[in-house]
């Protein structure tokens, strides 16, 4: 082997680089994007925030959770607890801005109470209603003959007595309730693959606030496969990130550029999940952020970027 690699002059092109600074060029995924963004960027106007976005299409981000690549982002301090609650709040089927808040996010406050179009829905039930979207659907899913599934309960049932049947997909994306809903569901689609006793997941984003939301959305990625590994008894594998529409509004533009993307990353940190989390009825039940700890989380200043209603 050592013969082979010298003879094919490998030895030369696979520097060895230390674990921690392995870690940290996981971060280069997500800052390779934003520089994408900035430099090749299309501008699109966007009717439904009144907002112009620097736009590009199709990106991939892998997370190697075998190897605890947690993507957390270090150039600005990142809300991470916020990330996970949401996650766990889809798993939950929530559906109320008041349920996310009580897990640890305000996250969903904003679409639920303070969209025109929203609030003027005769679907809209009262204060802090998302209607029908994410776990609402994903947890409930409305058959055509009548009835629901409860997709997320399958898939756990399956990978747990070691089934894949090939169409493990948690679907969050049902066209024929986007009008009952205050927003369409942007990551919509978990698919989950058994190899032996290896999970993985395919995540798909139709459309991606990069500044704001993928923040939250890669650690979500993260989170969800490995906790769907560990209820199931799996181990993780790899997470496959698919953005479709990746963009940075008009007003997040200077920040992502001028600061942001000036700032060296630091080494990963580690994500810690509670090993007593065993089935879906725990993180249904008595799950709360208290069960999640991060090691290690070196952050540059936080960045208050604009959000978008
Ligand atoms: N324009 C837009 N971008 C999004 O990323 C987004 C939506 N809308 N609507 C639905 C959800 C809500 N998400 C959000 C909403 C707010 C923050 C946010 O304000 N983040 C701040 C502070 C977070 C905190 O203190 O918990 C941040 O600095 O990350 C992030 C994601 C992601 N989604
Ligand atoms: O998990 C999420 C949820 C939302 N976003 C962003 C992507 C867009 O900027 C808006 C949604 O607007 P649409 O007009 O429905 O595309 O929210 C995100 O990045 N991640």
């Amino acid at each position: 082997m050592h013969f082979l690699e010298t003879l094919l002059g490998m030895q030369n092109r696979t520097p060895f680089i230390t674990t921690q600074e392995y870690k940290a060029a996981q971060m280069k995924q997500y800052l390779d994007l934003c520089e994408r963004i900035v430099d090749e960027g299309e501008w699109v106007n966007n009717e439904r925030t009144g907002k112009r976005c620097l736009t590009v299409i199709n990106a991939d981000l892998t997370y190697d959770v075998s190897k605890g690549e947690f993507p957390l982002v270090t150039t600005r301090k990142s809300f991470w607890k916020s990330a996970i609650a949401e996650i766990i709040g889809y798993l939950r089927g929530y559906d109320n801005a008041a349920d996310f808040r009580a897990l640890g996010t305000k996250t969903w406050d904003a679409n639920a109470n303070q969209n025109e179009v929203w609030l003027n829905n005769p679907y809209r039930k009262g204060e802090d209603d998302m209607g029908l979207c994410y776990g609402a659907i994903g947890r409930n899913f409305p058959k055509p003959d009548g009835g629901h599934i409860d997709l997320l309960k399958q898939i756990i049932d399956d990978l747990t007595r070691g089934v894949d049947n090939r169409g493990e997909i948690l679907t969050f994306y049902h066209p024929g309730a986007f009008h009952m809903a205050c927003l369409r569901p942007c990551m919509y689609s978990h698919h989950f693959s058994l190899l032996g006793d290896t999970l993985y997941l395919n995540s798909t984003q139709r459309s991606c606030d990069v500044p704001l939301g993928l923040n939250f959305n890669m650690v979500q990625v993260y989170v969800l496969l490995a906790i769907v590994a560990q209820i199931t008894g799996k181990k993780p594998g790899k997470a496959f990130h698919k953005i479709v529409n990746a963009h940075i509004y008009e007003d997040q533009l200077e920040l992502m550029r001028d600061v942001q993307l000036k700032r060296e990353p630091y080494p990963l940190p580690t994500l810690k999940i509670n090993p007593e989390i065993k089935t879906l009825k725990d993180i249904e039940t008595w799950v709360t952020m208290a069960d999640f700890e991060v090691e290690g989380y070196q952050f540059h200043e936080p960045i208050a970027y604009p959000f978008s209603v």
